[in-house]
């Protein structure tokens, strides 16, 4: 082969540009490849195109086999120098850019071979614009390389590179025809397809024509690798299916409330994904969080910021001063230069200082912790404020623990910041750094070598660590499972004595814990694997580079004291290397969990003031529901048409059966929703239209199950009013009938009520909710079975408490036991969503055929105080159940008037078990109690 550097051709004039554009075509082009390669894949990214990409090339494996031939090329013309220069005994060859040129071609096709080997549905614009690049370098390539050579004549060795470089030149161009081909063939196949298409799909045909599809078996790989994807991240098609598929749990693996959570977290990402369009969209909708992690109104904070970015930095410089510096200390004691060893010990002893925990990265950690502390704070008050301030429709959808812990994932922002900001960019220059220091050092090769070991270091870690994806979900599942078996075995301890199974617990609690240990040891052996495997390259990489160095020293080209700084230097690129392998990971387990705290800040409360809102103006309490319609789903109507009014001071029943909407109604009273049709006023005015707060400030209400503060009985009755006195707390305990039995408590007002008033029988609890009732004083009162859970002798007492608390105030009360409502002034009865009938008791129990007098009689018909159906009767009924619908908890004597009334109504009268039978409402609110009602009309 001609040698470039002859000096006869040097003296060449003419040859000098030619050559200059070689020598930069030899560095320009694998560069340019690499970064259109790299740019293309970032866009097809950001832009989704890579997970929406379904075409399937029916020629994809021929393409990969065409890149290998060309990778092969390259190292074919380099195994052809060497050849040259062992036959003409110049070794090692001179032409440096020319090797570089071959190798980082080599390197660069290598990637993109492996790119579109790991993808069975790439983006192909990448590989295709590649193609077409090489297409139009290679020929002027060739043509400078044969320009700088003439007028030296051709030898074999030339010919035989010649041929090498015309080769793969057919090897592009028969890859682009390949690919194009391809392309039409399938469209035309497609077309035809479709006409001859069943009209049912084939599991797993997505596109029409896996059936015939040659790349079948990468089709599978795709699909397993898409529905494994699905975990982070699979493409659209895929991920819908396997979203099906998740629906449908296969029969032998149960999905573990982690996996559950986990899955459902990457489905909602996946689905703002696609909403977005692409990443950057998508990233943009994360700026709603800027306020939080950077310090806005805070220029001290914001002075750290910056200087904590100084302080990285100067990391950077030290990063390379010290193995420099290394060196030079190793040459001034090998006596190669003029430096005195005190002085660059010192240097160095200096510099390691500043590199230590106590130099830079102490003042990192103070500059940066009232920053990050900042961004904690103000994301969990304002992540804590904004659900506070959501409605019902949200809180009532969301489990309180899936909240909590995405109001926790605030961190995640800051993580995915942190590691962006403070960990991947300093790194990543760092690497530039290394790469530019030990290029101008020790020449291109060891450039070439650092990012080639870089590149394959990367490449292995991130695909060894996807590859033990499955088996880590196989461990975690296997520990869930251990702890679901060791959880039941002890929680249900007394069943297994009982049933002398504990020899049966043991062995499979046993079983779980070796299925566990066996996946776990398979897990851990791969990550044992995987990292030797990562730090072979890692060594490999050292040994060319360092083999390059000595060879350099042992010719004079580097000094002993470079060999040290390259030997250090290498050690301190493992670091960085191996936070990038694990970077994507940690950045999209950061980003999932930050998404659901995006999802709940993203989220608008749907009961909200109008904007300038006037208080609500309360003049007496006259409620009016006004054609009121409503729809918790927006589907379904719960309630239709609702109108009625009630004047101030008076007590309105809602009865009917259950899930009739006789809740609802109070909860659109105190605007928990907002009407869909109609309106609700109060003396006159529309709720929606006055400040929210001075509605709530009116109202006070007793709920079905009142929920208690872990906390003292006085603080949680004091809750309804934060200033009451003690005094006003017992009072109003008084009045509800429970101050006795506080007093009685071995802590009296001090007593915990435990979590959510676990401590306190059902009957209590109710009583302390009536009591903060009583201490708001509200203007209107509403009552959701206040009294469902307790006996009928506590009922009486909290009748009473009730009376007082009622006392002049506009009340609304839903009750299941008439007797409790009998003397409301108006009473309301909801069937469906729709109000049957009103009116007040007398009226009511003499209508034909009426709702009401069929209940009320169902419930006299049972006999007075009859044990069987008052069985908690005498003790608070227990928590969580209610009393039984039907009790007569009247006196004898007002049982008999009343069956005189209902006696004078013949159809009710003579035949309350038929039509209890044959209502709709009856079936649904007390099937179970026909029976005892039928039963006991014969006593009576
Ligand atoms: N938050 C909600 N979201 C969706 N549907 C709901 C919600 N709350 C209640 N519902 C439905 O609305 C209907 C009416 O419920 P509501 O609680 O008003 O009935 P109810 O008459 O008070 O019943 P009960 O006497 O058992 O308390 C029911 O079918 C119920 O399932």
């Amino acid at each position: 082969m001609a040698d470039p550097f002859d000096a006869s051709l040097l003296d060449q004039a003419t040859q000098v540009p030619y050559r200059q554009l070689l020598t930069s075509l030899h560095y320009l082009f694998p560069a340019t490849v690499f970064l259109y390669y790299a740019i293309c894949q970032g866009i097809a990214i950001c832009m989704l195109q890579t997970k929406s990409a379904e075409y399937d090339h029916p020629r994809r494996r021929v393409i990969l086999w065409l890149f290998v031939l060309c990778i092969i090329t390259y190292f074919a013309q380099l195994v052809n120098l060497g050849v040259h220069a062992v036959i003409t005994n110049q070794f090692p060859p001179a032409d440096q850019d020319f090797i570089i040129g071959l190798l980082s071609n080599a390197l660069v096709f290598g990637v993109e071979f492996v790119g579109l080997s790991d993808s069975p549905r790439p983006v192909w614009y990448p590989f295709t614009g590649s193609l077409g690049l090489a297409l139009i370098v290679e020929p002027i390539l060739e043509f400078l390389t044969l320009k700088v050579r003439i007028p030296a004549p051709l030898c074999f060795v030339d010919f035989v590179d010649i041929s090498i470089v015309g080769l793969r030149y057919v090897f592009f161009l028969l890859a682009l025809i390949v690919y194009f081909e391809g392309l039409r063939s399938s469209r035309r196949e497609e077309g035809t397809d479709s006409e001859r298409q069943s009209l049912l799909k084939v599991n797993g045909d997505i596109n029409g024509h896996a059936s015939r599809d040659s790349d079948r078996e990468d089709q599978s790989d795709g699909q397993s690798e898409g529905s494994q994807q699905n975990g982070y991240g699979g493409t659209s098609a895929t991920s819908d299916s396997s979203t099906d598929a998740s629906q449908s749990p296969t029969t032998d693996h149960v999905e573990s409330p982690w996996e559950r959570r986990e899955r459902q977290a990457n489905e909602a990402m996946e689905k703002r994904l696609k909403e977005n369009g692409n990443w950057v969209t998508y990233a943009k909708s994360f700026l709603i969080f800027f306020p939080y992690v950077w310090p806005v109104n805070q220029p001290s904070l914001q002075v750290r910021v910056v200087l904590v970015g100084l302080c990285l930095l100067a990391m950077n410089a030290i990063n390379v001063l010290i193995p420099r510096q290394l060196g030079i200390i190793i040459d001034s004691l090998s006596h190669t230069n003029t430096r005195n060893p005190w002085t660059e010990v010192l240097i160095f002893a200096g510099l390691k200082l500043v590199a230590s925990e106590a130099g830079l990265s102490l003042l990192r950690q103070w500059l940066w912790i009232p920053v990050e502390f900042y961004s904690f704070d103000a994301m969990s008050t304002a992540a804590y404020s904004h659900v506070l301030n959501l409605s019902s429709d949200f809180h009532d959808t969301k489990s309180s623990s899936d909240i909590m812990m995405a109001i926790q994932s605030g961190q995640s922002i800051s993580n995915i910041l942190e590691s962006i900001c403070f960990r991947a960019l300093p790194m990543l220059i760092d690497m530039t750094v290394a790469f530019i220091y030990l290029s101008v050092t020790f020449g291109p090769y060891e450039g070439f070598i650092t990012i080639a070991t870089a590149a394959v270091f990367l490449y292995i870690a991130t695909h060894m660590i996807a590859r033990l994806k499955t088996a880590r979900r196989g461990e975690v599942s296997a520990w869930f499972k251990e702890h679901y078996v060791r959880q039941a075995g002890i929680q249900g301890w007394s069943t297994v004595t009982c049933f002398n199974q504990v020899g049966h617990e043991e062995a499979r609690y046993s079983e779980a814990v070796k299925d566990r240990v066996t996946k776990s040891q398979k897990v851990f052996f791969g990550y044992v694997v995987a990292y030797a495997f990562q730090f072979l390259v890692l060594l490999s990489g050292l040994l060319a580079g360092a083999f390059l160095a000595v060879y350099q020293v042992t010719h004079k080209q580097a000094t002993p004291g470079q060999f040290i700084m390259l030997l250090t230097y290498w050690a301190q690129l493992v670091a960085p290397l191996t936070f990038f392998a694990g970077l994507g990971k940690s950045i999209s387990r950061d980003l999932i969990h930050a998404e659901q705290l995006l999802e709940i800040m993203q989220t608008k409360p749907t009961i909200r003031n109008k904007e300038g809102a006037p208080p609500l103006h309360f003049t007496a309490g006259r409620v009016q529901f006004d054609q009121v319609s409503f729809s918790y789903d927006k589907k379904k109507e719960i309630l239709k048409g609702i109108d009625f009014e009630a004047t101030p001071g008076m007590t309105v029943a809602f009865v009917g059966a259950t899930g009739a909407g006789k809740s609802t109604i109070l909860k659109l009273l105190d605007r928990f929703y907002d009407v869909t049709k109609g309106s609700i006023k109060i003396d006159g005015q529309d709720i929606r239209d006055v400040d929210l707060f001075s509605l709530r400030a009116q109202i006070g209400i007793v709920p079905q199950s009142p929920i208690l503060f872990d906390d003292t009985i006085m603080n949680n009755v004091r809750y309804a009013r934060l200033t009451a006195t003690d005094e006003e707390v017992h009072e109003a305990c008084r009045a509800a009938s429970i101050h006795e039995q506080i007093t009685g408590f071995t802590d009296g007002y001090q007593t915990r009520v435990g979590e959510r008033g676990v401590k306190l029988s059902g009957g209590e609890l109710q009583r302390v909710a009536i009591a903060r009732a009583i201490l708001k004083q509200p203007a209107i009162v509403l009552l959701d079975e206040a009294t469902s859970a307790v006996d009928t002798e506590t009922e009486q007492k909290i009748q009473e408490a009730l009376r007082v608390l009622c006392e002049g105030r506009t009340t609304f009360i839903v009750a299941h036991r008439l007797s409790t409502i009998m003397n409301a002034d108006r009473i309301i009865v909801v069937r469906g969503g729709e109000i049957v009938e009103e009116g007040s008791h007398e009226e009511l129990i003499s209508l034909k055929d009426g709702k009401y007098a069929e209940l009320w009689s169902k419930q006299i018909f049972v006999k007075p105080k009859d044990k069987t159906a008052t069985e908690t009767e005498g003790k608070p009924v227990e928590k969580g159940r209610k009393a039984p619908n039907i009790v007569n908890d009247l006196t004898p004597e007002a049982t008999s008037s009343e069956l005189a009334k209902v006696k004078s109504n013949p159809v009710v009268s003579t035949q309350p078990n038929e039509q209890a039978k044959s209502s709709p409402d009856n079936e649904e609110s007390s099937a179970g109690d026909d029976s005892e009602a039928s039963g006991h009309k014969k006593e009576v």
